[in-house]
């Protein structure tokens, strides 16, 4: 039986029944009959396709394939026999990591744990061929996996329980790594008539789930993001990308540091730029301890030799593209493109990582503004998937298809957005943190807010993530926005600024040298600069305490929900205006950032789909009650689409974009 690329079950069709003969007595007959059947796999055996691979007698594959039982990062478990053949022929230990991380493993890696009887580099379905014909002489009953004997670990309670226990500490909440547990229990404990039906039972409590949901709309929400159009009619399967061999990174603080190693570890030379001798030879060494580091973890060698550092941007006369990694200060932005623009070749692209900045501003000081392009990568860069890949409304479409592509190159999810204030991702972070810190004034601590936010799932809460990002970057951006300044009376700063709520508690922090983990003190106390192990630091709830009882503010308790709703609503409601000012071109692509870039759990699908499991009618609702309750709080008052797709019965999330006629899309 030749399996090129199976994939497994069309997961487009678990949206209803599954349709078409049931799985399992298929299987079952083909394992169970007379003559040899001899799986020759190429290409991929996932799910499904790897469940009939296994009731093959024989199995060969191409070295090149790779094979795997994905279902439970869909949130379900595999459903064709799978958890109870695969403990059979590999162990329970082994299996049981197989199932419950999903990962894929080489040819390589399966004829070691003995799930293939033979790699070839050869035509993988002629060498099955000759193998069928050996085997038709010999006896298949030691080949059925099924009529074998789980090998049975001594303690097989106590392995259960720590993988359980491993299982709920990665993924907080998460149902079907769970459920993948009982049902490889049950294949050590029960014979394959009973275990399929308990391994059918466990699929039954996970298919339907909210959860199996979220998780096949990431699924397919990840793979919609790189489909980018713009309002011209290009889009991304119309626009070549340049092909991009050498680069430039100007600025080697610690973004500008992983993002050279992120080209440098795909094979593109790179000259990184600073401005003073001493900071050059410091992110230097940076740079080559982190390739080093990561070229060990994977294997191979340090591509050291793609690497040149500079003080003269003279050197980036014959770059491809240069990426733009400085300070975060418009004006000193605006300096170097025009530098950029006087030395670069005319066809080099100019990209800036600004976080929020306007990329068009920038473009207007160059001789190329259709070369110019936003690539906000998310720290650390060469740890965090997400790339936002910032349209200006001159960038060209070969532009920004050149900048996607080098985001996928580098092993990023690029996502195209417009060009705003904090773009997508950190323009919604503003009402989450605001609401986040308001909650504070109200009565909340900072590890009660944390630890509601990790309960909903997230890897991080948001006081936690401030600390490790560093306070310092938000003040600044406070204080370039005009929000502090030499007017505000320290000792009595104002709560109402720019015409609404503002709460002033970040800025005490700071002012107090706070800044989060690099300082060792900030929202937690940490036993050391630099450390990571956060603790509530009692000095932080005096200074609530004095802050409220100074402006008259009775604390009161509330709850976790309230703190799920004001945080989750705020930022979807955001949301919900980028995607009116098409900033965003579908709510998948809002997900996608926050699943990426802001360690929003998978299993809620991002901020927009959780709204539409919530319900957008429960969603307007809580709004409008903390909107009349905070007047002055403008991102609490539910924005007009939110309204509309309510008032047109609250469609599914995939065919919001119907409802959303906006004149003036960036995308
Ligand atoms: C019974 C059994 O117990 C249970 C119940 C099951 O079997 S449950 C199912 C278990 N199987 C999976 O979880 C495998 C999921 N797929 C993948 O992991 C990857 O696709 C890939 C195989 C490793 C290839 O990666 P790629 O990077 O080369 O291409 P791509 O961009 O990802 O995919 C290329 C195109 O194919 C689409 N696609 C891929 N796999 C699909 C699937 N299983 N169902 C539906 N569409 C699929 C994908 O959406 C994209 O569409 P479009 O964007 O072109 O319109």
């Amino acid at each position: 039986m030749r399996m090129c690329s199976s994939a497994g079950a069309d997961i487009r069709e678990f949206a209803g029944p599954l349709r078409g003969p049931p799985l399992v007595p298929l299987l079952d007959a083909i394992e169970a009959g007379e003559k040899p059947v001899v799986a020759a796999i190429e290409g991929v055996a996932l799910g499904g396709g790897f469940e009939l691979a296994l009731v093959c007698h024989y199995r060969i594959v191409h070295f090149k394939a790779r094979l795997g039982l994905p279902e439970v990062t869909l949130g379900i478990l595999p459903a064709a026999g799978g958890t109870q053949r695969l403990p059979r022929l590999i162990g329970i230990p082994a299996a049981l990591e197989l199932i419950t991380t999903g990962r894929h493993i080489s040819a390589q890696e399966a004829l070691k744990l003995g799930i293939v009887d033979q790699v070839t580099e050869q035509n993988a379905c002629e060498l099955a061929v000759e193998f069928a014909l050996r085997a038709v002489a010999k006896p298949l009953s030691s080949r059925r996996v099924s009529m074998l004997t789980t090998p049975c670990p001594p303690d097989l309670d106590a392995l259960l329980e720590a993988v359980t226990m491993q299982v709920k500490r990665k993924a907080r909440g998460v149902m079907a790594p769970l459920a993948c547990i009982q049902a490889v229990r049950a294949a050590a404990t029960m014979p394959y008539s009973k275990g399929i039906k308990r391994e059918s039972e466990l699929m039954a409590t996970l298919f339907n789930s909210g959860q199996a949901r979220a998780l096949q709309y990431c699924f397919f929400a990840q793979r919609t993001a790189g489909k980018w159009t713009l309002p011209s009619g290009a889009q991304w399967n119309n626009s070549k990308p340049r092909e991009i061999r050498s680069a430039a990174i100007i600025g080697l603080g610690t973004m500008g540091r992983g993002i050279v190693v992120s080209l440098a570890r795909v094979g593109i030379s790179v000259i990184a730029v600073e401005s003073e001798k001493k900071l050059l030879e410091t992110g230097k060494q940076m740079v080559i301890g982190m390739l080093e580091r990561d070229a060990k973890r994977r294997g191979v060698s340090a591509s050291l030799n793609l690497l040149k550092f500079t003080l003269s941007l003279q050197d980036l006369k014959d770059v491809d593209l240069v990426i733009e990694a400085v300070f975060e200060d418009m004006a000193l932005k605006k300096r170097v493109f025009q530098e950029l623009s006087k030395v670069c070749r005319p066809a080099t692209l100019l990209c800036t990582n600004t976080s929020g900045l306007d990329v068009d501003a920038l473009a207007g000081v160059t001789d190329r503004p259709h070369l110019v392009v936003g690539m906000h990568f998310f720290s650390p860069a060469h740890v965090m998937k997400l790339l936002e890949v910032v349209c200006g409304p001159r960038s060209s479409s070969e532009t920004i298809a050149t900048a996607m592509s080098l985001g996928k190159r580098m092993g990023k999810v690029s996502v195209a957005v417009g060009n705003c204030p904090g773009f997508v991702g950190n323009r919604m972070l503003k009402p989450y943190l605001d609401q986040a810190t308001f909650l504070l004034e109200e009565g909340a601590t900072p590890e009660q807010i944390d630890k509601a936010l990790e309960d909903f799932g997230f890897a991080m809460g948001v006081f936690r993530m401030s600390d490790l990002a560093g306070l310092d970057v938000g003040w600044r951006v406070r204080k370039e926005s005009g929000l502090i300044g030499p007017d505000v009376d320290p000792k009595n700063p104002p709560r109402r600024r720019q015409g609404r709520r503002y709460c002033p508690i970040p800025d005490m922090v700071c002012e107090q040298g706070r800044f989060g983990q690099k300082t060792g003190r900030g929202w937690y106390m940490y036993d050391k600069p630099g450390g990571t192990n956060a603790k509530p630091d009692p000095l932080i709830q005096n200074l609530l305490e004095m802050y409220r009882s100074r402006y008259g503010i009775q604390p009161r308790n509330i709850s976790d929900q309230e703190i799920i709703e004001r945080c989750l609503f705020a930022l979807a409601n955001e949301g919900f205006r980028i995607l009116e000012d098409g900033i965003a071109a579908r709510p998948e692509d809002i997900d996608v950032i926050y699943l990426f870039g802001y360690g929003f759990p998978r299993h809620g699908g991002g901020p927009m789909f959780y709204a539409s499991m919530v319900g957008l009618e429960r969603v307007l609702e809580r709004l409008e009650h903390y909107h009349q309750a905070h007047p002055d709080v403008p991102h609490l008052e539910p924005s007009p689409l939110l309204k509309k797709l309510v008032a047109c019965g609250s469609p599914p999330v995939q065919k919001w974009r119907e409802h959303i006629k906006t004149m003036h899309s960036h995308l």
